[in-house]
């Protein structure tokens, strides 16, 4: 039996759009390949996650109209089995949500089956109970063709996720997995949204083999890929057979269609895509595609991005570069009378580099012009962070001006180090449309920055990125101390600890939800480590005011964190 994975990028809400790209591929498909079934991935025809777009009824409706439409469209002898809303019968009853998220089995020109997702995910950037009441267990169907028949289990996303032996533990009453198993299911195939985070390709295919070997059953996992808003869809679909082993996988971050081939009782090997890379290049490939994706389904061709020399901004150049291209970024240098030399020269350097163009809008004139202003207001008082910070707002007005004149996006630079203690200025440096390293530690801004060097030094490719110079950051970048150069001779050292200090902190804190205690256990100084929680607590009113980030860590400053500000804990 031929069955193949539609690893699409949908937009979310584009209902057209999304039903369109599931009909292309299954056009394309029979125009080289057999095709008896498609598996797309969760919620593919409203794209993931929907969010309250959900709680609008003519949404719903207008999903329910596609689908129909779809089922039409397909080619009749083909089975498509497609990520939907679908509503829910019980509805109001007992205060059940009206809604499921499922699945339908699209075949003869209509809606023949449908399934529904059985463990909702509540936590971090999930929110499904939200909207979606839990599905029952009849998710099982036969797929018959002339020379096969296979009984087939539908499981979505989360209902692959609860396997006590693979975590020793057991996150919900209920295993989707082992009931389909033990209602006769020949293959368990999961529909999926889940998105990206260091380490996820990994853990994802970890379970996925664990679960294929523990029951004996062999398993389709197909994933979205693309990014929407902070979220960045990974793909890496694969298909195990009942050993566990891989049979075919697809292309991380990337649009792909994938056949997997079923014979003999078993999923027999097809096609592998290229292992994975490493850590390095797989943040920068979830970089570029979130950035590509925010601006394209936002409808931005064009970003502006403050050049300050300094490597947050070199490395957000280089990810918009490789995003969007050389033509469509633009570098803004602002120098102040507190700017180094090198502070020109090196983001001159690093815009040859990647071949974009850039303007020079110094901007002592309207420092001056504040200085003046308030003056009368400020006299007697000694210079701090006030003047400071407006040299942050004036750069920030100047880029939003340029944004709001060509049509660009601002991208801003601050990374997560940064936005999680408050170093950086609400309306200055933190303006901006999006945030594409807000979820990047300053030490591994630093790691992908020498990764770059190093691929262009060896000669090896950098997915996306054609440079036009002879590196990519400038060496100078990499070594000059992190400084946000707002009053002579300043270093980010004067007010933070050593970023590889401080990240170790932020990371046991944010990421690993540990106490002050247990962090000093690990070696920290007990009075900088409640130094850093306080900053870390304080700064909650900055980040709720933030563009949003992608997310690339387990626990990003985004849909997943719900911090109380006016707060004292
Ligand atoms: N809970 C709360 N809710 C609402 N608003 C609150 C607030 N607490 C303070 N505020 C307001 O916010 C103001 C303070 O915030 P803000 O004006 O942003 O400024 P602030 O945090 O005082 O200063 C910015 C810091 O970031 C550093 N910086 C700036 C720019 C770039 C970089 C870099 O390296 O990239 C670093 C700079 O050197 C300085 O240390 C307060 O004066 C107050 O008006
Ligand atoms: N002289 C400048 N010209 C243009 N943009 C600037 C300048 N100084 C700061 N910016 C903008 O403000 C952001 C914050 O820069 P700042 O130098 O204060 O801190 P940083 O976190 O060390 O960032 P970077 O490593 O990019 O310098 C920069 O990334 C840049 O976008
Ligand atoms: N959409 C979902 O159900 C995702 C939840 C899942 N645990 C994941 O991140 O992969």
């Amino acid at each position: 039996m031929h069955l193949w994975i539609a690893q699409l990028n949908p937009t979310v809400g584009s209902l057209k759009a999304n039903a369109q790209g599931i009909l292309t591929a299954v056009q394309e498909i029979r125009r080289q390949h057999s095709l008896d079934l498609l598996i797309t991935s969760e919620l593919a025809l409203c794209g993931y996650p929907p969010k309250d777009l959900l709680l609008n009824r003519y949404f719903v409706e207008a999903i329910q109209a596609e689908l129909h439409y779809l089922a039409a469209a397909l080619p009749s002898d083909v089975a498509v089995l497609v990520g939907t809303v679908l509503p829910n019968p019980a509805a109001g009853v007992k205060g059940e949500k009206p809604l499921y998220n499922g699945a339908a089995l699209l075949r003869g020109g209509q809606v023949q089956q449908v399934f529904a997702k059985q463990l909702l995910p509540t936590y971090d950037v999930f929110d499904e109970c939200r909207y979606f009441a839990p599905g029952g267990t009849q998710n099982l169907f036969t797929l018959t063709t002339a020379s096969d028949q296979l009984k087939i289990g539908v499981t979505i996303c989360e209902d692959l996720w609860n396997n006590e032996q693979f975590w020793g533990e057991r996150h919900y009453q209920r295993n989707p997995v082992a009931e389909l198993v033990a209602q006769g299911a020949d293959l368990i195939v999961n529909l999926s949204a889940s998105p990206y985070c260091v380490g996820k390709p990994r853990l994802r295919q970890a379970l996925i083999e664990h679960t294929a070997r523990q029951y004996g059953c062999p398993l389709i996992y197909a994933n979205q890929v693309g990014g929407n808003d902070d979220l960045i869809f990974d793909g890496s679909s694969l298909a195990v057979n009942r050993q566990g082993q891989i049979v075919s996988q697809a292309k991380g971050f990337r649009e792909d269609l994938l056949a997997v081939h079923w014979e003999g009782g078993d999923l027999q090997p097809t096609a592998i895509a290229p292992a994975a890379g490493s850590e390095p290049e797989e943040i920068w490939q979830a970089l570029v595609l979130g950035v590509r994706d925010y601006a394209r389904k936002c409808g931005f061709q064009q970003v502006v991005i403050g050049l300050s020399g300094g490597i947050d901004s070199a490395l957000v150049a280089t990810i918009a570069t490789a995003a969007l291209g050389k033509e469509q970024v633009l570098g803004v240098l602002m120098p102040s009378p507190y700017s180094s030399d090198h502070s020109i020269t090196d983001a001159k350097d690093l815009a040859a580099n990647l071949g974009i163009a850039t303007q020079v809008l110094p901007i002592a004139p309207l420092m001056q012009t504040y200085s003046e202003v308030l003056a009368p207001l400020f006299a007697g008082t000694p210079s701090g962070v006030a003047e400071e910070n407006i040299q942050a707002r004036i750069r920030g007005t100047l880029l939003m001006a340029i944004a709001n004149k060509f049509g660009h996006l601002l991208i801003s630079t601050g990374n997560k180090s940064e936005l999680a203690v408050g170093y950086c200025t609400l309306y200055g440096d933190m303006s901006g449309g999006l945030a594409a390293i807000a979820d990047v530690p300053k030490t591994r801004v630093y790691e992908l920055c020498h990764w770059l060097n190093q691929q262009a030094a060896q000669g090896q490719p950098i997915p996306d990125l054609a440079i036009a110079g002879s590196g990519v950051i400038p060496p100078h970048i990499l070594t000059k101390a992190p400084s946000a150069e707002l009053k002579p001779g300043q270093t980010d050292q004067d007010s933070l600890p050593p970023y590889d200090i401080l990240d170790g902190i932020l990371a046991r804190m944010i990421d690993r939800h540990q106490s002050d205690q247990d962090i000093a256990a690990a070696g920290y100084d007990l009075d900088l480590v409640q130094r850093v929680r306080r900053m870390v607590q304080r700064a909650e009113f900055k980040r709720q005011q933030a563009a949003p980030g992608l997310k690339i860590t387990d626990r990003a400053f985004g849909s997943g964190w719900r911090m109380p500000i006016a707060a004292q804990w």
